[in-house]
Order: structure tokens, then C-alpha cells, then sequence
């Protein structure tokens, strides 16, 4: 009774959202499926009324123009079946790409106000995954339910029509179809169980062979001569999807068997009967005929009626998932202050930790960036820098620790405060479109400016580079698509770094923007960063070559998630402390190594 009024429920869900987006193909769809629901059992008895007009005409009690009637009239009826049917299939299709594109729209909306953490949950993904890749289930819930009902309706009448010719067919029939019905509401529970298994086989293998295709990653691959193993990998993954899913899949046949071998025995004893019935002289031959016809009808609409409940109820769990989705917590957006522009970033006592992590990332740091305060944060890797920077710029969000303009950034609006920084992350994304747009998506309403654009790429020295191109700022970047042009890794770094320029916010937090550049490069983009940036605007940076933090006001230097030196270089230098020591080791490697072309001192 619970499950039943479980996918009820969702049933009538995917209705709503059906209903919500398509409404005028659903009514059509709707009196399709009415009109053809009527024709099976209208044929049938056409069929009987044909066979006992020609048996009259043969037997000189009839006239021609019965058996022509009946003919005709079984030709109308096949002819207006196929019609409607391949009308009800046009307007199903226009239905479910109308619902993919609206359910999408709904989707990358709640996305756009899930908090950034949740993307890094597997479990999120994965059903994120599992919606995303069966958004058509949904839809076709609606449409099973439809064929059900139109199936139901076409059973009805056949039942209907059988009874009336002996009511011994009712029972005898029921009682066939209730071993389908069990079976088929059995599997649709286990198909949906191992679909919601696999999603994280699915997800493995095709993150697989995006290692294997992507030139990015195959050029690892292929030196390291890995190929094999990876793909040993994916074989593996997939033998354990193929293998859960034949499994189920020969349990599934094992048992329809078993259903189809109950319903042949029905059509036999039926037929029996019907034999008994013209002996007795109870029925014509005509409805001989028809009996046979119902009882064989009956059992293809029985298959499809039951397919189209066992798919209601496999897809009755989806939209479990899709409702735990859409209730997700959001960001709350409407109640948040906005800023016009960031004049103070206060850090006090910030503690973060992962979800799913025992250990805390940050611990108790206090920073403060007024306008203008260039800071350098230092430390080696996992000490807490690129977390720091993500609880900064707001994609974790964190209570009470961090304040904008002395607003906690929990009550800011996030959208108005994004406006006002500039972020270049240490995975920057490598916009296959032209050098136009992968500088000027740092700021979309200014795309168009191409003075401020050429000028954020003077700033990185990539514009000499750009203006060689065949099309100049208009050439592609990247190889993916045609006509496109690979950089290198110091030369897309160089293109990120002038997207965040040409951002020009009020505080720019850069994390490692010069990891891929060589020393001379890094020298004097640092220089020029920190000499032509606006006295109000802000630098929060992360690096590992101190050659870069003499600049800086403030240096921070972070150690297991904590605050271990604070100052600015001369400060630290004479602290002799844990940067001093980076800083002797990386002095002694310049000068060990390029014999004092760049100079730490
Ligand atoms: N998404 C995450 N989920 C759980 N733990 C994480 C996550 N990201 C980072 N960590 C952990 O948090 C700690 C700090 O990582 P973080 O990336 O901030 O270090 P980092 O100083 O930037 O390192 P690096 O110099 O290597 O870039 C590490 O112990 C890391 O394992």
C-alpha cells in the first residue's frame, strides 16, 4: 500500500512538471491516445461482423454490399490506427524535447544557488548524474501513464466484449495476468537499484575516456605508457556494469518466461472454450474468430501495460532523487546585502574544515586587506592556501569569520560581491573560443572593449603573441575545434592572468598566477602588477616563489592550516623563522642554477 502511494505520488509529480511545461502537447497527446484506445475492440468487431457477413453472403442469407460495409470500414479503422499513431509519436517527440530543455533550465538554476562545497560530494554527483542522464524517464512517465491508461481503456473494451459472448473469459483472463503484473513491479525496484550502483561505474568509465581522448591528458598517458593499464580500467568497470546488467536481464527473461508460458496456457484453455461455445452453436464462426483475436490482443496489450507500469514505477524512484535534489539547501540570495564595491575584507578566528574531513583545514587566521594592501601568502603545499582563498572569494561559505565592508559575507549577496574581485584559480579554465573572449569573459559587459582588452594583455606581455596570430584577437585558442591555436602552459597562464586584469576589481586574489611562467616573465609580471595596479585596489596572491612576495606588504605564512609568520619581507627575513629557511633554499637554487640571471636578493 506504501509503495503503491509512493508512486502515486510521483506519478502525479511528473505530471505537474509535464503539465507545468507542455500543456498543449499533453492535450493533444491525451485524445490521441483516447481516440486509438477505442479502435482495437471497433476492429475486432468489425472483424466479427465481416467474417459472419461473408459466411451469410456464401450461405445465400446476405448481400454483397454487408461484407463490402465491413471491409471498408476494417481498412478505415487499420488506416486511421496507423495515422493517429504516428501523429501521437510526432507530438510526443515535440513534448519530450520541449520538457528537456525547460527541465535543464530548472536544473542549471538550482545549481547556480547550491553552495560551491556540494559540487565536491560525490554523492551529489552522482545523483546530479543520475537526473541529468534520465531527465527522459520523467517525461516518460507521463507518457507510460498516457499509454496506460489508453491500454487499460482498449483492455476494458476487449474484456467487455468477451464477456459478453461468455463471462467465463473474465476471470479466466485476470487470473493470466497477475503473474506479469508481479514480475514486472519486481523488476522495475531492481533495475532502478542497480542503475542508482552503476551511476559511479558510469561516471568512472567516462571520466576514463576522457583520459584516453583528451590530448591534454593522453600525452601523460602515452609517455608514461599507461594506456594499457587505464584501459584495463575502464574494462573493468564496464564488465561490471554489463555483467550486474545481463544478470538482471536473464533473471528478468527467466521469469517473463514463466509469465508468458501462464499466459499461453490461458489462450489455449480460452480457445477451448470457444470451441465448446461454436459446437454448442453458442457463437457464430465470425465470433469465433474474434474470440481468438481478443484473447491474442489481449495478451500484447497486456505486455505493453505492464512495461509501461514497471517503467512508472522504475522512474517513481528518479523522481525521489529529483526531489531531494531540488530541495537541496540553497545559497539564500534575496534577503543579502548587496555592495557597490569592496573598501575592507576582515578575516577574524577563520576555522574551516572539510565536510567528510576529520582534520581542520584553516585554524584561527586573522587577516585584514584594507584598499590597496597587497598581501603574499606562503607555505608548502597543503598548508591551507588555496582553501583560504576559496573561503576569501566565498565559494565556502563560513559563519561569523569572514566580513566585506563589515558585512559577515553569510549575509552578502555573493553575486554583488563577485562583481567587485578578480579570482585567477590555480586550475584556471582554458576557454577554447578566440583571444577576445577568453580575456574579455573576465568582464562580459565590457566583451566588447577592445582598448581595455589589448591593454590587460600589454600588462602580461601576451599581446605581442596574440597580435601574431592569423585572425589576431579573434583567433581560436585551443585545439579542440578547427582552426585553433595551442599555447603553451606559461602562455594560457599569461591569457588567464589578463582576464582577471581586465576584471579590474577591487581586490584581485590570484593563486599562483605565475606557477607556469619563467623566472624573467614571473619578475616582471609580478612587477608590473604590483607598479601599475590602482592604489585602491587590493592583491591577495598565493605563491611558492618567494622572488615574487617582496613586493607585498603584508607576507603570510601558513603552516597546517595555520598562521605561523606574518610581516613583510625585510620582517621575516630578520626573523629567521620558517620563511627565512624557503627563502635561503630558493636563493641557493637560483644561484646554484642559472648562476644569478634572476636575482632573489
Ligand atoms: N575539496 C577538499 N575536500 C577535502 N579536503 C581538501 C579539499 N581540498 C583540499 N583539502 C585538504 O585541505 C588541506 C589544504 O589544502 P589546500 O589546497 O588549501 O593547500 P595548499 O596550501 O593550497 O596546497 P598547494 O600548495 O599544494 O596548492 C590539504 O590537507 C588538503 O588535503
Amino acid at each position: 500500500m506504501r509503495m503503491l502511494k509512493t508512486i502515486l505520488k510521483s506519478y502525479i509529480y511528473a505530471n505537474q512538471l509535464t503539465w507545468k511545461f507542455c500543456k498543449k502537447q499533453l492535450i493533444i497527446l491525451v485524445v490521441i491516445k483516447l481516440l486509438l484506445a477505442t479502435l482495437p475492440v471497433s476492429l475486432i468487431w468489425c472483424t466479427e461482423r465481416l467474417i459472419n457477413n461473408v459466411n451469410n453472403f456464401i450461405n445465400d442469407r446476405g448481400h454483397i454490399s454487408g461484407v463490402l460495409f465491413y471491409f471498408v470500414l476494417e481498412v478505415l479503422i487499420t488506416l486511421l490506427t496507423f495515422f493517429l499513431q504516428k501523429v501521437s509519436l510526432i507530438v510526443e517527440q515535440k513534448m519530450i524535447d520541449i520538457f528537456k530543455l525547460d527541465f535543464k533550465k530548472i536544473l542549471f538554476r538550482k545549481q547556480r544557488v547550491l553552495p560551491f562545497e556540494m559540487f565536491e560530494d560525490h554523492d551529489f554527483q552522482n545523483n546530479l548524474n543520475r537526473i541529468n542522464s534520465n531527465d527522459i524517464k520523467i517525461i516518460k512517465m507521463t507518457t507510460s501513464g498516457i499509454d496506460f491508461s489508453s491500454n487499460f481503456i482498449s483492455l476494458i473494451g476487449i474484456l467487455f466484449y468477451l464477456i459478453t459472448i461468455s463471462w467465463w473469459f473474465g476471470p479466466l483472463l485476470l487470473v493470466g495476468m497477475i503473474p506479469l503484473i508481479i514480475v514486472q513491479f519486481k523488476f522495475g525496484r531492481k533495475k532502478y537499484e542497480l542503475f542508482k550502483f552503476l551511476t559511479p561505474f558510469g561516471r568512472k568509465e567516462h571520466y576514463i575516456e576522457e583520459l584516453l581522448k583528451n590530448p591534454k591528458s593522453l600525452h601523460e598517458v602515452r609517455l608514461n605508457l599507461i594506456e594499457d593499464y587505464i584501459i584495463k580500467k575502464w574494462v573493468g568497470s564496464y564488465q561490471t556494469s554489463a555483467l550486474k546488467n545481463l544478470k538482471i536481464l536473464i533473471s528478468q527473461s527467466k521469469w517473463l518466461m514463466i509469465t508468458q508460458m501462464i499466459q499461453m496456457i490461458v489462450y489455449m484453455v480460452s480457445g477451448l472454450f470457444a470451441i465448446i461455445l461454436i459446437v454448442r452453436g453458442v457463437v457464430l464462426v465470425g465470433s469465433f474468430v474474434a474470440i481468438l483475436q481478443s484473447i491474442q490482443k489481449i495478451q500484447g496489450i497486456l505486455n505493453t501495460l505492464t512495461n509501461s507500469l514497471s517503467e512508472i514505477y522504475e522512474s517513481s524512484f528518479l523522481i525521489n532523487d529529483l526531489k531531494s535534489f531540488l530541495n537541496l539547501k540553497e545559497i539564500n540570495i534575496n534577503s543579502r546585502k548587496k555592495i557597490e564595491n569592496v573598501i575592507n575584507l576582515e578575516v577574524s578566528g577563520l576555522t574551516f574544515k572539510y565536510p567528510n574531513s576529520k582534520q581542520y583545514a584553516l585554524k584561527d587566521i586573522n587577516i585584514n586587506i584594507p584598499q590597496g594592501k597587497k598581501i603574499a601568502i606562503v607555505g608548502v603545499n597543503g598548508s591551507g592556501k588555496t582553501t583560504l582563498l576559496k573561503c576569501l572569494t566565498g565559494l565556502y561559505l563560513t559563519d561569523n569569520f569572514i566580513k566585506v565592508n563589515d558585512i559577515d559575507i553569510k549575509e552578502l549577496d555573493l553575486e554583488s560581491y563577485h562583481k567587485c574581485i578578480a579570482v585567477l584559480s590555480q586550475d584556471f579554465n582554458k576557454y577554447e573560443f578566440s583571444a577576445k573572449e577568453n580575456i574579455g569573459l573576465g568582464r562580459i559587459d565590457k566583451m566588447n572593449n577592445y582598448n581595455l582588452i589589448k591593454e590587460a594583455a600589454i600588462r602580461t606581455s601576451i599581446h605581442s603573441y596574440i597580435i601574431g596570430l592569423p585572425q589576431q584577437y579573434k583567433s581560436s585558442l585551443g585545439r579542440l575545434f578547427e582552426e585553433g591555436n595551442e599555447l603553451s602552459g606559461g602562455q594560457w597562464q599569461k591569457i588567464a592572468l589578463s582576464r582577471s586584469l581586465f576584471r579590474d576589481g577591487d581586490i584581485l586574489f590570484l593563486d599562483e598566477p605565475t606557477a607556469s611562467l619563467d623566472p624573467n616573465s614571473e619578475l616582471q609580471l609580478i612587477e608590473s602588477l604590483f607598479n601599475n595596479s590602482r592604489d585602491t585596489q587590493s592583491i591577495v596572491y598565493i605563491t611558492h616563489r618567494l622572488a615574487a612576495t617582496k613586493f607585498a606588504d603584508e607576507i603570510i605564512v601558513l603552516k597546517e592550516g595555520e598562521v605561523i609568520e606574518k610581516g613583510n619581507h625585510e620582517e621575516l627575513i630578520q626573523l629567521e623563522g620558517e620563511y627565512f629557511t624557503l627563502y635561503e633554499h630558493q636563493k641557493q637554487w637560483y644561484s646554484d642554477t642559472s648562476k644569478g640571471e634572476v636575482q632573489l636578493t
